[in-house]
């Protein structure tokens, strides 16, 4: 029989609504007693490994998740389902996809709707996310993110809405599979990516929005001593308002990385024009383009290749391209 992993760390999926319909965490987790659906199927092993909202969640935590996981891969586990607040959980699911070698399936879920409210969706998807990571065809898919019956890349998956269940989509490339009752099926394959297996974390860096009309205050304010790396979300294909580029300049030549992503909601970033602050005069003043993630994520993956040690043309190209 397949032995799950199941590792609590709080989110709406463990949380309830009073009268009033105020969510907040419980002293006990709804989810407690799950197990018993799984009997003579599959050996459940579950434990609370935190209780915190999503915004409380930290590169700290992440790395703490882990060395979590390294530690139960090494007493022989099938797979690990992780329960995880909505608001960053694509961030700890991409960061365990940077540092995590694909040994056994992970998989990551949540819920938009709390325990006690009509239409809950955290059973559910905990179940989904339970068949998924002992399915045979979920291994070498990197980290998994399951919701709403969709099975999605931690690469690429993003939270879209607010409240609504079908939140998680994957822009441009859509999911990688679907879960049918007990059935994972799959549809598409994942490119393989390079694994750091980091034990520290370096920081700060930072990742800042460009908007119509920004200036260069924002960059002038984290271009600090401590600062490791920056990355901006740029317009479109990869352009800046031409205000910004003095200050942007200032941290290329303190040799800080500063990575850029666009903030479209599809495409990647690429170096099409070249007028004053477009992307073609952006790549030659240093700033390294990297393709296929999003803001949040492309930070976590400078983040992660810093603390690898990664420097130069070596980060460059680790950081530039989603599937290096
Ligand atoms: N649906 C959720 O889980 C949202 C919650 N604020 C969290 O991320 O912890």
């Amino acid at each position: 029989m397949k032995k799950i992993l199941v590792l609590h760390t709080g989110g709406t999926i463990a949380m309830s609504a009073d009268q009033d319909g105020a969510v907040a965490p419980t002293g006990q987790n709804p989810m407690a007693g799950f197990e018993k659906l799984f009997d003579n199927q599959l050996t459940i092993i579950s434990e609370e490994f935190a209780n915190l909202p999503s915004p409380h969640i930290t590169p700290t935590v992440m790395l703490a998740l882990k060395n979590r996981i390294q530690e139960a891969e090494a007493t022989g586990i099938d797979g690990v389902v992780i329960t995880h607040g909505t608001d960053t959980l694509e961030e700890t699911a991409y960061f365990l996809d940077l540092t995590l070698p694909n040994n056994v399936p992970i998989v990551i879920t949540g819920a938009m709707r709390s325990s006690n409210e009509i239409g809950s969706d955290g059973l559910h998807n905990l179940i989904s996310a339970v068949w998924t990571a002992a399915s045979d065809d979920a291994h070498d898919k990197g980290v998994l993110v399951v919701m709403n019956d969709e099975i999605h890349t931690a690469r690429y998956v993003t939270k879209t809405h607010t409240t609504n269940v079908a939140t998680f989509r994957t822009p441009t490339f859509g999911p990688i599979g679907l879960v049918s009752k007990h059935d994972a099926n799959f549809f598409q394959e994942l490119i393989r990516s390079e694994i750091c297996d980091i034990q520290e974390l370096v920081e700060p860096v930072f990742l800042l929005k460009a908007y119509a009309g920004m200036d260069g205050t924002l960059f002038e304010a984290i271009n600090q001593p401590t600062t490791k790396g920056l990355v901006i979300e740029a317009l479109g294909a990869g352009n800046l308002p031409p205000a910004t580029l003095p200050a942007i300049q200032a941290l290329l030549d303190r040799n800080i990385p500063v990575v850029l992503v666009s903030r479209c909601f599809n495409g990647i970033a690429e170096d099409v024009y070249d007028y004053d602050g477009g992307g073609v005069k952006l790549k030659k003043m240093g700033i390294t383009f990297c393709q296929g993630l999003n803001g949040p994520k492309a930070r976590l993956k400078l983040q992660v290749g810093l603390s690898a040690g990664k420097t130069g043309a070596d980060l460059v190209n680790f950081v530039s391209n989603a599937v290096s």
